[in-house]
């Protein structure tokens, strides 16, 4: 028995998902999802801002067959804080069918990120979104940035995009590829063609070692509808947005779940239907295959790529 008290109003993730009619391509990765505890065998961190449900590596990949993905790319959920063990734990269980990317502290030590290494991580995240984790200097930042850089490593970043603007210069001295997640969550009731939207193209247009997870549409719609009961039009709102972004970025996208899709407020979206939105965003087969194959494993299983 965990002894956590999950925050109240939380939202589990959806049991018993449809089966997407979009059938992914083969090989495809789901590049962002997250495990949680379980807390009995993985506490979560002291420092965390919520506390989930439990969410372990055996229902990632229970989840990762239904939908007919081959592959998954764990990110570091922040209710785990610097503890990577849980991620470290669904990456060794997963028949090298899994990749990580963690968060670290300065004080972390080369041979802990060799281990992490030699598990799978691949990166490592700096989030900036305020309800979610309390301030790092820059410093601190730059010199992790440093350090696994030399391992081959990127940075995934996460923020708001009213902070693009103040993140600026410090986004772009980052030494390695730099992954944004979902889209540096737009405001999509706001113009896809107006200033703030540009701004995040700008930077993507700028600078070519910047990548974006076209993923999440259940955090950013604004009007719907929910991917729920059947629909296979979900959050039509966020479509333009993230289609502008696989169209002109084509090779520099990803795609993910989500799941268990932490902290949502309004509802939980079927997994099944969230699949169903891919070929909204990404019209061809091409772009289907460069978003959720051929990138995903450039960047994280570089070694199984030919030429
Ligand atoms: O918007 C969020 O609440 C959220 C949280 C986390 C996390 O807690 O790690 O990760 C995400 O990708 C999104």
């Amino acid at each position: 028995m965990s002894e956590f008290t999950k925050t109240p109003g939380w939202l589990d993730w959806y049991a018993g998902p449809s089966q997407p009619r979009f059938q992914v391509p083969e090989g495809a990765v789901d590049a962002h999802c997250h495990v949680f505890g379980p807390g009995a065998e993985f506490p979560y961190a002291p420092e965390r801002k919520y506390t989930p449900c439990d969410a372990s590596k055996a229902q990632l990949y229970a989840l990762r067959d239904h939908l007919g993905f081959a592959r998954n790319v764990v990110v570091q959920a922040t209710c785990h804080g610097a503890d990577n063990r849980a991620m470290v734990d669904a990456l060794v269980h997963s028949g090298g069918k899994a990749r990580g990317v963690a968060t670290v502290r300065r004080s972390v030590t080369d041979e802990e990120l060799q281990a992490m290494h030699d598990a799978g991580v691949r990166g490592v995240r700096f989030n900036f979104v305020k309800r979610l984790v309390d301030f790092t200097p820059k410093d601190e930042l730059l010199e992790i940035a440093g350090r696994i850089a030399k391992l081959g490593w990127h940075v995934v970043i996460y923020f708001e995009a009213v902070d693009l603007p103040e993140l600026w210069d410090f986004f772009t001295a980052l030494p390695t590829t730099v992954v944004v997640d979902h889209m540096g969550r737009p405001d999509v009731s706001k113009p896809v063609d107006g200033p703030e939207f540009e701004l995040f193209l700008k930077f993507m247009r700028e600078h070519p070692n910047v990548w974006s997870k076209v993923s999440c549409p259940e955090r950013l719609s604004v009007a719907g509808p929910k991917a729920l009961d059947g629909e296979q039009a979900a959050y039509r709102d966020v479509v333009p947005f993230a289609r502008k972004v696989v169209e002109e970025f084509p090779d520099r996208v990803l795609w993910g779940t989500d799941w268990p899709h932490p902290n949502l407020k309004d509802h939980m979206p079927d997994d099944g239907l969230l699949v169903d939105f891919i070929p909204h965003i990404a019209t061809t087969p091409e772009l289907q295959r460069q978003l959720l194959v051929d990138n995903p494993m450039r960047l994280y299983w570089p070694e199984e790529v030919k030429g």
